[in-house]
């Protein structure tokens, strides 16, 4: 994955679900995303990961990505506006790094 075009990794991104999403996502998607808090946010915390998962999307053109497996709800209320300070390449690697995470826990459920 390391080696795609970075035009290819944004590709990669933008099929990802947003966090906390009432929308339709695969299975995996909703699991991982109920494991963290994700689909039962109080109403601030959702106004505020609605906020910024907006303003994120506006700037780069994909969704915010994170492994939520390896962090907490309240790291990423706070994450999320860091990164949406960040420049485009830096996201999209960022981005990818997050999937690799993401993909290494679903492989690991797999097999367990
Ligand atoms: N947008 C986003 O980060 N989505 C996800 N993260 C994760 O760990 N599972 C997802 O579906």
């Amino acid at each position: 994955m390391d080696r795609l075009d970075l035009s290819v990794k944004r590709q990669i991104l933008v099929s990802h679900p947003m966090l906390g999403s009432k929308s339709s996502m695969t299975e995996e998607s909703t699991k991982e995303q109920q494991s963290a808090g994700l689909r039962n946010l109080g109403d601030s915390e959702a106004d505020l990961l609605s906020e910024f998962n907006r303003k994120y999307y506006d700037k780069f053109g994909f969704p915010y990505i994170i492994c939520v497996k390896e962090t907490t709800k309240n790291k990423i209320l706070s994450d999320i506006q860091q990164r949406y300070k960040n420049d485009l390449e830096t996201e999209i690697l960022k981005g990818i790094e997050e999937v690799k995470k993401i993909a290494k826990h679903r492989i690991m459920e797999l097999v367990a």
